[in-house]
């Protein structure tokens, strides 16, 4: 399978901090990346990177062979990047169609065929029969499921899921699983930082461990779990 991103040494600093240190990926068309590590590991800043919020002081990007380093965020959803926000901040008295249709605005200036790619999107996150419901009474499952609507909707090839699981209940965690399978199935290319270890073992292809802006360690996620680093670097040093 050809590589549908690839970063190489990629480097973050904030004044004197390096949140992200000489971080390297490359994710194959249609598998799953799952971006672990303790608080402060730098996956946040990474992600970013990837997606063009921040620019790196060091390296390269490349989505799909092209090299995107130095693109804004528009200019990436245009060329397929897709990506969700750790606070969902939805248009509270918008309806949902409303609220993903905002988002397909950013790939599709067309207001039909705008509408079109906002349907499709709701459709394959399980909203499509609320559509013209106001956003406000959303739970929270249904208010992440509203957020991975809008990230589809740019018809992204490479998806960004940023903590999508965080807070879910078993049940609702058990769907969010299964709509993101489901998007592999169609060949989306995904990026995930996640906490939720039950959602990583279960979806990612293959893991990087990243703690104090470093990879730590990466694998199979079965293998990364058990890596006496990672247990340290979650729980410290006695
Ligand atoms: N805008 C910023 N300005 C200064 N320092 C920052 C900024 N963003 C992040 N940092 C620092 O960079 C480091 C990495 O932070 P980052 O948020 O990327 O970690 P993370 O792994 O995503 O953590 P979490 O799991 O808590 O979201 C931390 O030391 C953080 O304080």
């Amino acid at each position: 399978m050809p590589s549908a991103l690839r970063a190489d040494g990629i480097t973050v600093k904030f004044g004197g901090v390096v949140a992200v240190n000489d971080v390297s990926l490359d994710v194959e068309q249609g598998k799953i990346l799952g971006l672990i590590g303790p608080n402060g590991a730098g996956k946040t800043t990474l992600f970013n990177a990837l997606t063009g919020f921040v620019t790196p002081q060091a390296g390269r990007i490349y989505l799909h062979g092209n090299e995107i380093t130095r693109l804004p965020p528009y200019r990436r959803i245009r060329i397929g990047i897709g990506r969700t926000f750790q606070t969902e901040r939805p248009f509270e008295e918008l309806t949902l169609l409303e609220n993903v249709l905002v988002a397909a605005f950013l790939k599709e200036p067309k207001r039909k065929k705008a509408e079109r790619l906002a349907m499709d999107a709701l459709e394959k996150v399980g909203l499509a029969d609320r559509y013209d419901q106001p956003a406000l009474d959303l739970n929270l499952a249904r208010r992440r499921r509203l957020e991975l609507a809008k990230a589809l909707a740019v018809q992204p090839s490479v998806l960004f899921l940023d903590e999508m699981m965080a807070g879910l209940n078993p049940p609702a965690l058990k769907d969010m699983i299964g709509f993101v399978r489901q998007l592999t199935d169609q060949n989306l290319t995904i990026v995930m930082v996640e906490h939720i270890m039950e959602a990583i073992i279960a979806l990612s292809d293959h893991v990087i461990v990243m703690a104090n802006g470093s990879v730590i360690t990466e694998g199979l996620p079965g293998d990364v779990i058990e890596d006496p680093r990672v247990i340290t670097a979650y729980l410290g040093e006695d």
